[in-house]
């Protein structure tokens, strides 16, 4: 359940009157989703999304808004927010933020295809290569720095080898960082899992929710992709999902020494990210709403098979026209 804050049928059609979207038909609260509440709202000319921005921190909201514009305008497949007659994107509504986008076709993978993966590879290689360019900025929140101020509040949650295995890859992660310097930098999407895409078919009709949106390293994303795309369940990695994932990818944006030399550390890096955010969820900070958490242990199992085994070879780049 992800409607934590109702809305009525003529609320919304008076909200609806700011925008050149026309009449409003109908509006159904979306189920799934955790943060924010989602509505399908059906006009007498378009399919739209209306979310009301219920937690988090809503002071980002221009910087999330400014991305998707951006992304649009360079014609990547994204919900570009709609804008009223005023040219405003950012409204409120039921006294919350409130955002209007496109409603995208598809829905998500669950078992991703060959080509699936090497349609999202070139989508997220298109995005990094024009994300270089976007002004923004919004330093990466659950970046190395973040796990090295955050995973002393789940330890005491951790069995005694957990611990010691969590500590010392802090302080590995640490070490590697700062031998290889820096990194491509650009505009992220700092959570595109599988439930953040939208596919009909092998056609992806868009990549949503950007609220993990910041600026920071690429490959950033480039492994939490792979850490989810192309995973078995016992953590380790596809080779042929990885693959068409990567040879897409490089197409756009090969990958530069400097990033070969981190992927090992980026990957575990990034599999230990989620396996600390969801441990702080579960133990730390349960949600207010009664949503069942996502599973640490996933992402343990993960972090384990990158500690243990390493990264597969990246693929040779062969460059786009
Ligand atoms: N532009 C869009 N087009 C089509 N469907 C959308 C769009 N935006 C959101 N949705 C649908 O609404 C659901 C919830 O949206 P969203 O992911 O933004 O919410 P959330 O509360 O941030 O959830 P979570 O972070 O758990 O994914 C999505 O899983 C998707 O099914
Ligand atoms: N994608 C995240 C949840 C939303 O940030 C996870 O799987 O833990």
């Amino acid at each position: 359940m992800a409607v934590f804050t109702p809305l009525g049928d003529a609320q919304v059609a008076t909200f609806l009157e700011s925008f050149d979207v026309g009449r409003f038909v109908s509006l159904q609260g979306v189920a799934s989703g955790t943060e924010n509440s989602t509505f399908f709202v059906t006009t007498d000319r378009c399919e739209l999304v209306l979310t009301l921005f219920e937690q988090g921190e809503q002071e980002e909201l221009p910087f999330f808004v400014d991305l998707l514009d951006y992304l649009d305008d360079h014609r990547l497949p994204v919900p570009g927010p709609v804008h009223d007659r005023n040219g405003v994107a950012l409204q409120r509504l039921a006294d919350k933020p409130a955002l209007l986008f496109p409603r995208l076709p598809g829905r998500h993978p669950e078992s991703p295809s060959l080509e699936q993966c090497r349609v999202l590879g070139d989508a997220l290689g298109r995005m990094h290569t024009v994300s270089r360019r976007f002004s923004g900025s919004r330093p990466n929140p659950r970046d190395l720095s973040w796990l090295q101020a955050l995973h002393h509040k789940v330890l005491g949650f951790l069995s005694n080898a957990d611990q010691t295995l969590m500590k010392n890859a802090v302080d590995d992660f640490e070490g590697e960082f700062a031998t290889y310097g820096e990194l491509p930098q650009g505009a992220l999407h700092g959570d595109l899992f599988r439930d953040n895409t939208l596919f009909e078919g092998d056609r992806l009709g868009g990549i949503i929710d950007f609220y993990n949106g910041c600026t920071g390293d690429l490959l950033f994303d480039v492994a939490i992709v792979i850490n989810d795309w192309a995973t078995n369940a016992d953590g380790s990695i596809d080779p042929a999902r990885h693959d068409a994932l990567l040879e897409a990818y490089q197409a756009r944006r090969p990958l530069t020494s400097g990033e070969r030399a981190l992927w090992p550390t980026m990957l575990s890096m990034t599999a230990l990210r989620y396996w600390l955010s969801r441990l702080l969820v579960v133990y730390v900070h349960p949600p207010a709403h009664d949503l069942t958490p996502h599973d640490p242990t996933r992402f343990r199992t993960i972090f384990m098979a990158r500690q243990l085994h390493g990264a597969l070879p990246l693929p040779e780049v062969s460059v786009a026209n």
